[in-house]
């Protein structure tokens, strides 16, 4: 798509050019891929998480006690690198994964489920909270909560193939499900807009992305008239 097409859709529905949308949902709903249609469609920048060049992930399936404070410390620097990014390039982006997932739903779990100590979690949280929940953290405009069966999102990440998920047994993936549909309903941090994966179909209509765009639009509206 040009660059004229992307700022005529921009105006059209209203969407600010230094706008923050933030994509967030479980392993494999597919916010990658939805992260690419849509700044395709706003003629924005992606900000991506790194996953083939990250130095814990695949050790961290195979031994989340081991490594799971190691992926939390590197995932949270890596996309609080990825904040200072954005905010130095005045917005512009579509984000894929929110930086309140990571504590909110991961290191929460491995705490919760053994895999992390006390005093792990301690430091990996009083970290967080240094960082993030401070009055100087831009917040994103608006959270793209997608949302599906949990058999459809299972076979989404069957049909992906990374090898690392694939071995890991489905009671991790069911946990997760569970987790991100109690978070999402008491998330406060930016305004939320719900979309359900077969309200759209980026592989064979990416266009399609279009219909949400408004609805995007309204939120970043409301929220801004909020904060002034
Ligand atoms: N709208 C869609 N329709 C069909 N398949 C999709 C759709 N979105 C993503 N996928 C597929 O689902 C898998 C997971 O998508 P991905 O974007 O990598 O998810 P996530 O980033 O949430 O882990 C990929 O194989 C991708 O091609
Ligand atoms: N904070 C995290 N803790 C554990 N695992 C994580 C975290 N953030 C991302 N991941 C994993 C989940 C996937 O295997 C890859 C990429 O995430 P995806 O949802 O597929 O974009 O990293």
């Amino acid at each position: 798509m040009s660059r004229f097409q992307n700022s005529q859709i921009r105006e059209k529905y209203g969407i600010p050019n230094n706008a923050v949308i933030t994509i967030g949902g479980t392993v494999g709903v597919g916010k990658s891929t939805f992260t690419h249609a849509l700044a395709d469609q706003l003629g924005f920048r992606v900000s991506v998480e790194k996953v083939d060049n990250n130095p814990y992930l695949s050790r961290y399936y195979g031994d989340l006690s081991r490594w799971g404070f190691h992926l939390q410390v590197f995932f949270l620097a890596e996309r609080f690198k990825e904040q200072k990014r954005m905010f130095d390039y005045g917005g512009g982006f579509v984000q894929d994964r929110s930086i309140y997932e990571d504590t909110g739903i991961f290191a929460r779990m491995l705490y919760e489920q053994g895999n992390m100590t006390e005093e792990d979690y301690r430091t990996y949280t009083e970290l967080f909270e240094a960082m993030v929940m401070t009055p100087y953290f831009p917040h994103p405009d608006v959270l793209i909560y997608l949302e599906g069966s949990f058999d459809d999102i299972i076979d989404r990440v069957k049909e992906r193939g990374r090898p690392m998920e694939q071995q890991t047994p489905v009671d991790y993936w069911q946990d997760l499900f569970g987790r991100y549909e109690k978070w999402i309903s008491s998330f406060n941090a930016c305004p939320i807009l719900r979309v359900n994966i077969n309200e759209y179909d980026v592989v064979d209509d990416p266009a399609s992305v279009e219909s949400i765009i408004a609805r995007v639009a309204e939120k970043i509206r409301l929220g801004r008239e909020t904060r002034l």
